[in-house]
């Protein structure tokens, strides 16, 4: 008999126990599932946790289950796991230690397979595409081309200084432009003047509509990830994503063509221009093969400012958030400058190792409100693992909530103290500094293993330029009567304080006048990285 006609003589109570056992053994199989998984707050079946998961802020909910159900717990957005991290011993055992198993990135659908058609490095899963781009964004930023960088980032704090001198109630316009111009700099050799310029809106565009598409429940396409092949003509949301992912695309690669033809013109005419991370690509894509086609490769500098602009500019608003509402840290900052720089002129890279509350003022910063508040972009398990006994299966979201493990108090006592101090003196008992953390640079800011961030030390640099030569050249207090919150910051991926007014004053008339003289020398090395338009 023909299978088609055994089904036929099937009677409608074996078809009905038939469409009724798929759901019953799908419960049965996440059940057990979960039952191995570390534990977690109790999931509805096919829902998940989704109920219980605030709106607003998830780290702190995630930092209170942690207090509840231990420092790895487990929650379901619908039928798919994420582990969630908040103690560093425990992500860099996974995520580091074992990161052959933890280095990719949960599917991201529309933002990343229709919008950036796979090119963006942040969000490619773990494997030889994410591996050639990742190499290429280490070969340019390696010690020694952050050292070719150091120059503009020098420039460019000088002239946030004299900006801040000029207009400081337009401190964070002046953060982000700094933030903003070394971005462009190091990536394709040209600066930054205005937040007006064409270049920062189109940016801006395109940020925020890549993070449009991340918003959980907004695409049928992150469940039902075959949508993705419905034709364009049927599905008009694709084809709108598509044509803003073409857009973007082409102003990625008209920057390239920028630095090509300024490198052109460097050869046919001899002109002077600045290193940048696009250029030292393009000379590498000359000697040999790079296996990218030119719309990816364009990706790959472009990828610098929706990665490292935002993030370096909150870390600067936390720090002035932090100097209002810790003055005894800004008194220390300025006796340590004043002994070891004196009035007559700013502190330099040079200056780094002569400058360790400065140094610790940076990690402390990092450390107290983390920008990529739970992590930055999550983890993904690719193959089955054991932790402690408890099963993580292949496929696992991880998140290491970095609010809840840079505020651990096993680790860090009184977390919520601004205190530079704790990076100061290491050899301290337990009692005093809290357990010893993982990483050499004691925070988990910057991510884990092979998925950290490849431009950690370049943003360390500029803070700690910008940092230096701001605390050397002014006083950051709060207005009189006016109250300041340390835990009033904003929403998304990435935090940042929310908007705050304070007081910044030149120090003396003696620090205005080294500050005019460096900026005139600011302005003569900067004019090597020609502005964009505006
Ligand atoms: C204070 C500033 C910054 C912070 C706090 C920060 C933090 C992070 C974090 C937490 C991640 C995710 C790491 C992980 O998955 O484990 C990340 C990834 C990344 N960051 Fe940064 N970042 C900063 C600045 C920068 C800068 C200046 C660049 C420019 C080169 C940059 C480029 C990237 C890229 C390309 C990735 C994706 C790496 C990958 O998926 O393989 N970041 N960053």
């Amino acid at each position: 008999m023909a299978v088609e006609s055994l089904f036929a003589t099937w009677p409608p109570y074996v078809w009905c126990s038939l469409v009724l056992a798929i759901p019953v053994l799908t419960l049965i199989r996440d059940v057990w599932v979960w039952m191995r998984m570390p534990p977690g707050p109790t999931p509805l079946p096919f829902v998940g946790n989704k109920l219980q998961l605030p709106r607003s802020k998830p780290w702190i909910q995630f930092q209170q289950w942690s207090a509840i159900y231990g420092p790895i717990f487990t929650i379901w957005i619908g039928r798919k796991p994420t582990v969630v991290v908040s103690d560093p011993v425990i992500a860099a055992e996974l995520l580091e230690k074992r990161s052959s198993k933890y280095s990719s990135r949960p599917r991201m659908v529309a933002m990343g397979e229709i919008l950036w058609d796979n090119a963006s490095v942040l969000v490619q899963p773990y494997g030889k595409e994410w591996s050639i781009r990742r190499k290429l964004l280490h070969q340019a930023l390696t010690p020694k081309a952050l050292r070719l960088y150091k120059p503009v980032q020098t420039a460019e704090a000088s002239r946030l200084c004299s900006h801040l001198l000029g207009t400081p109630a337009s401190w964070e316009k002046h953060l982000e432009r700094f933030t903003s111009s070394i971005v462009f700099s190091v990536a394709y050799g040209h600066r930054i003047d205005s937040l007006n310029s064409k270049v920062i809106h189109q940016r801006f565009e395109f940020m925020h509509f890549s993070a449009s598409l991340n918003v959980p429940g907004k695409y049928a396409v992150e469940s039902y990830p075959f949508l993705k092949h419905v034709p364009d003509s049927l599905a008009p949301w694709k084809a709108d994503i598509k044509a803003h992912g073409r857009l973007e695309a082409a102003a990625n690669m008209a920057l390239v063509n920028v630095v090509r033809s300024d490198m052109a013109r460097a050869k046919t005419r001899g002109d002077d221009i600045p290193d940048s991370l696009c250029k030292l690509l393009l000379e590498l894509r000359e000697k040999e093969h790079i296996p990218l086609s030119e719309r990816d490769f364009s990706f790959i500098p472009a990828s610098l400012f929706g990665a490292g602009s935002d993030t370096t500019a909150s870390t600067l608003c936390t720090a002035f958030l932090a100097l209002v509402t810790h003055p005894e840290t800004l008194r220390a900052a300025h006796e340590e400058l004043d002994s070891v720089i004196g009035p007559s002129r700013t502190p330099t890279f040079e200056d780094e190792s002569s400058l360790p509350y400065i140094r610790a003022l940076v990690k402390e910063v990092l450390r107290w409100r983390p920008v990529a508040v739970l992590g930055g972009t999550p983890h993904a398990s690719t193959e089955d693992d054991y932790y402690e006994g408890y099963y993580i299966p292949s496929g696992t979201t991880v998140l290491g909530n970095s609010w809840a493990i840079n505020l651990n108090e096993e680790y860090y006592p009184n977390p919520h103290h601004f205190n530079p101090a704790r990076f100061l003196d290491t050899s301290r008992s337990e009692k005093a500094n809290g357990k010893p953390h993982p990483a050499k640079s004691g925070h988990s800011s910057f991510g884990w293993g092979r998925r950290i961030c490849p431009g950690a030390d370049l943003a360390a640099n500029s803070l700690f330029i910008a940092l230096a030569k701001i605390l050397w050249a002014f006083d950051i207090e709060g207005k009189k009567g006016m109250k300041y919150d340390t835990f009033a910051y904003t929403e998304g991926f990435n935090i940042r304080p929310q908007k705050f007014e304070c007081e910044i004053r030149v120090r003396s008339q003696a620090h205005r006048g080294v500050l005019a003289r460096e900026q005139e020398h600011a302005e003569e090395v900067l004019e090597r990285f020609t502005p964009f338009e505006e």
